[in-house]
This record gives structure tokens, C-alpha cells and sequence, in this order.
């Protein structure tokens, strides 16, 4: 039926009315044609109108979300932000703290402000552990009157917005992806927070007026496979066994950079293995304590030759003090409007408690004040970025901080079990709130 149809229009039966019948479908196919082009125009036309509105409608969707859903920003927030950094003292400084509510951050931030110092927190509240206990360090801190911005380092628009509401003397850099093993996992969360953070953060600090002086978390894993002890600063830091700890190196190479360039005051603090109340849960000690008491094995490493692991434990006071004397003894940035007027500070101190302890000694501090036994798997150290000890020097910090850590680790432990019981609720009820 549909053959005839077309074969008909074609083919016309009658001869004589081919060139009329020519006409005329050639007329009927031009409008049909100008029609259906006319048509396309218009939809054509249509579909760009709708394209151009959808387009403006997203940007403007865009925009006021950013406005809208930012967790920065507004007036109310610029005051927490200005009464946070308030200084009660006099000479007093105020002091930008990134990573705020993590755990050195938390204690740095609450020694400068009992002390009268202007401090306004920044931290990004990521999932590395328990968020809980980082939303639990900040209302600690909004308890003491500071306030940390709910943001990342690697937001310039914010430490712009940051820096133009307070002229912050001093930044206490602690923001860092942390942990020696997990970079295995996640390599990238190391190069975002701990590379382009970091300069992000510089960038920063060098277009600030008044630039701040900077006072930085490294770290004893620089020193690497190093096998003289103690660790000195002159030492060389050119064989990392961790992602984790080249991107501190590179840390300290970056600041350098900046310090050259723009005359940022630059003060790098190598902690080693800092613990203490509100800790890190993905540590060992924290994470032993958790096993111990809810009666899971831990897993304890061993050198391959067999001897026992060992590190220069350092107490969350003793390093607490140490920052606080590096921001006290850091000259001004030199640069203004970018450029550096005079060569700037550059310092780099070891920041740790001279005497390590094995990881099995660790454990027995534990069982000892957790009573309880743990029940324990020891087995070789993973090649996976772990150093078989680190041991400090610090000289050059004594000398120049007048650092000088009084904590052994009996009794930093004792503290900190005397914390995580109370914290974890095992004070009040047998077994404890779930983590
Ligand atoms: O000074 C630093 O620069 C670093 O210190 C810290 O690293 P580390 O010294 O490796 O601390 P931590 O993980 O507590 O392991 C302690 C010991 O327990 C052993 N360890 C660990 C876990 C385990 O399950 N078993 C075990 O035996 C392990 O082999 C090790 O011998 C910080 O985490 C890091 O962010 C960085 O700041």
C-alpha cells in the first residue's frame, strides 16, 4: 500500500498531466521544504534561547549556592572571626591555626589563647578519622572563645577572605594529611593537603599585608633511613621511606622557596611521634588502647632482623611548648606587596623527647595502666613506610627555644589513658561507648 503510494507521486498514471503535475509537486516540495526549514530555524533559534537561559540559570544557581550553602563568608562570620582573633595582652599576637582541630592544633590553639593571644582555627574536617572527635576538639576550643572555619587550606578565595579580615601576625601551620602507612592507601590525600595546601596556604601569607611569620609542622620521618643516631637537622633528609615523609621534605623545601623569594619568615618544627589526650585515634598507642580494652588482638612490628621497633615518643605538652616558643622567637616576614625587602628567617628544629622506647615497652605502659592484658600479634614491619627508630637530638631547640620536654612517656601515657577513659565513657559504665 505504501509502495503504490509513493510509486503514484513518481510515476503519475496520466501522460499529459506530467509537466502540471510536475509544477505542482515541486511547488507542494519547495513550501514543504521552506516550511520544514523554517521550522528547523525556529526550533534551532528555540533551542539556543533555551540553552543561553539554562546556562545563566546554572551560573546564577552556582554562584548563590556557593553564597548560599558556603560554611565562610557574611558578616556574622566575619565577627566570630574578629573576636576569635582578639588579642588580651599586651604584645600579644595573633596567630592563624590551620589545622585546628586536629590534635597538636587543638592544644597549640588553646595554650596561645588561655595565654591571651589572638587565634582563629581552620580545619576541614576530613574522614581520615573519626570527624566526631575533631567536631569534640572544636567546641573544646569555641568553649575557650576560639573559633575554627569549617574550610581547606586549598581554598584560596577563603585564606584570602581570611587574611583581609585579620591581619594575623602569625601563621601556626598543622594542617597535614598525617600517618606513614596510609599513603600506601591513598597517595593523592597526601599530595592535596600536605604539597598544594601547603602552597596554597604560602600564596597566601606572601600577598598578605601584613605578611605573617610562619611556624610549621615537619616531621622526624625526614631523617628517613638515616641510620646515625641522634637525629640532627644537619643531618641529611634525602632518603624518605614514605610518601608521607617526602611530602614533608618537600614541605621544607617549598618554605624555603617562599622564604627566598618573598621573605616569608619560615620556622619547621620535626616532631616525632607526638601523643598525649584528644590524640590521634589512627596512631598506635590510641589504637592499641581501643584493642586492648575491647579485647582485639593488636598487631605489633618487628624489625626484620627481629629486634624491636622503637620511637622518641614526645608528649603533646613538651611539643605544645615548643610552638608556642617558635612563634615567640620568629622575626617578622621581611616581603610587603610581594616583594622581599631583606633576606628573611629560616629555621628548622628537631622537636622530640631524646629518649625512644620500643614499641613492646609501649604496651606494657598500657596493660599496666589499662589492666589488662593485650593479646598480641607480633609480626615483621611491612615495607610500607615505617623506619625501624627515630631518636632526636635537640640541641639547636634548647638553644634557641629553650625547648626542653619534661615528659617521659609513663607518665604521658598515664595521662592520656586517664583522657581516653573518661572521654570513651569507661569511667561511668563498664565496656565503654562504641568508636
Ligand atoms: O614522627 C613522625 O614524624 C610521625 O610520627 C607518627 O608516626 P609513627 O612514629 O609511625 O607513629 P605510630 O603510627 O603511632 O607508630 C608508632 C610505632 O608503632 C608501630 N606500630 C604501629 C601500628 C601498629 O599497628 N603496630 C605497630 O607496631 C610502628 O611501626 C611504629 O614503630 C605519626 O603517625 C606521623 O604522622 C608522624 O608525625
Amino acid at each position: 500500500m505504501m509502495m503504490r503510494v509513493i510509486e503514484d507521486e513518481l510515476f503519475p498514471s496520466t501522460p499529459g498531466k506530467v509537466k502540471i503535475e510536475r509544477t505542482h509537486a515541486a511547488s507542494r516540495q519547495f513550501h514543504r521544504c521552506f516550511a520544514s526549514t523554517s521550522t528547523l530555524f525556529l526550533w534551532a533559534l528555540l533551542l539556543i534561547a533555551l540553552t543561553a537561559s539554562y546556562l545563566s540559570f546554572q551560573s546564577f544557581v552556582d554562584t548563590s549556592s556557593r553564597y548560599f550553602t558556603a560554611s565562610w563568608g557574611g558578616l556574622h562570620w566575619e565577627r566570630q572571626i574578629r573576636a576569635s582573633a582578639a588579642v588580651r595582652r599586651d604584645d600579644g599576637i595573633a596567630v592563624l591555626v590551620t589545622g585546628a582541630a586536629g590534635f597538636v592544633g587543638t592544644h597549640v590553639s588553646l595554650a596561645l589563647r588561655r595565654r591571651g593571644d589572638g587565634v582563629v582555627g581552620i580545619d576541614n574536617f576530613n574522614a581520615y578519622y573519626d570527624p566526631s572527635l575533631k567536631k569534640a576538639r572544636k567546641a573544646l576550643l569555641a568553649g575557650h572563645g576560639v573559633f575554627v572555619v569549617d574550610g581547606d587550606i586549598n581554598d584560596a578565595r577563603l585564606l584570602e577572605k581570611l587574611f583581609d579580615t585579620v591581619p594575623f601576625t602569625h601563621v601556626m601551620h598543622l594542617a597535614a594529611q598525617a600517618g606513614v602507612r596510609y599513603a600506601i592507601e591513598n597517595p593523592a590525600s597526601y599530595i592535596h593537603s600536605n604539597v598544594a595546601g601547603l602552597v596554597t596556604l604560602l600564596e597566601a601569607c606572601k600577598s598578605a599585608d601584613p605578611q605573617p611569620a610562619i611556624v610549621w609542622a615537619s616531621s622526624s620521618s625526614v631523617y628517613g633511613l638515616n641510620d646515625k643516631v641522634p637525629f640532627s637537622e644537619s643531618d641529611r633528609t634525602d632518603r624518605p621511606a614514605s610518601l608521607y615523609a617526602a611530602t614533608k621534605k618537600a614541605g621544607e623545601e617549598i618554605t624555603h622557596i617562599y622564604n627566598h623569594i618573598y621573605g616569608l619568615s619560615i620556622t619547621g618544627l620535626r616532631f616525632f611521634t607526638v601523643y598525649g589526650p584528644w590524640g590521634r585515634p589512627d596512631m598506635a598507642y590510641f589504637s592499641f588502647t581501643r584493642n586492648i580494652l575491647q579485647g582485639k588482638p593488636i598487631t605489633v612490628y618487628r624489625g626484620r632482623d627481629g629486634t624491636d621497633l622503637a620511637r622518641d615518643f614526645t608528649y603533646i605538652d613538651d611539643i605544645v611548648k615548643g610552638c608556642v616558643a617558635a612563634l615567640d622567637t620568629a622575626e617578622a616576614s621581611t616581603g610587603i606587596g610581594k616583594q622581599k625587602r631583606r633576606p628573611a628567617q629560616y629555621r628548622i628544629y628537631n622537636l622530640g623527647n631524646t629518649s625512644p622506647v620500643t614499641v613492646p615497652a609501649l604496651v606494657r605502659i598500657l596493660e599496666r595502666y589499662l589492666k589488662v592484658k593485650a593479646r598480641k600479634n607480633m609480626v615483621e614491619m611491612p615495607g610500607n613506610g615505617d623506619v625501624p627508630f627515630t631518636h632526636a637530638n635537640i640541641s639547636l631547640a634548647r638553644a634557641e627555644l629553650g625547648y626542653k620536654p619534661t615528659t617521659n612517656l609513663e607518665t604521658g601515657l598515664k595521662k592520656f589513658v586517664k583522657w581516653y577513659l573518661s572521654y570513651y565513657g569507661y569511667s561511668r559504665r563498664a565496656g565503654g561507648k562504641h568508636q
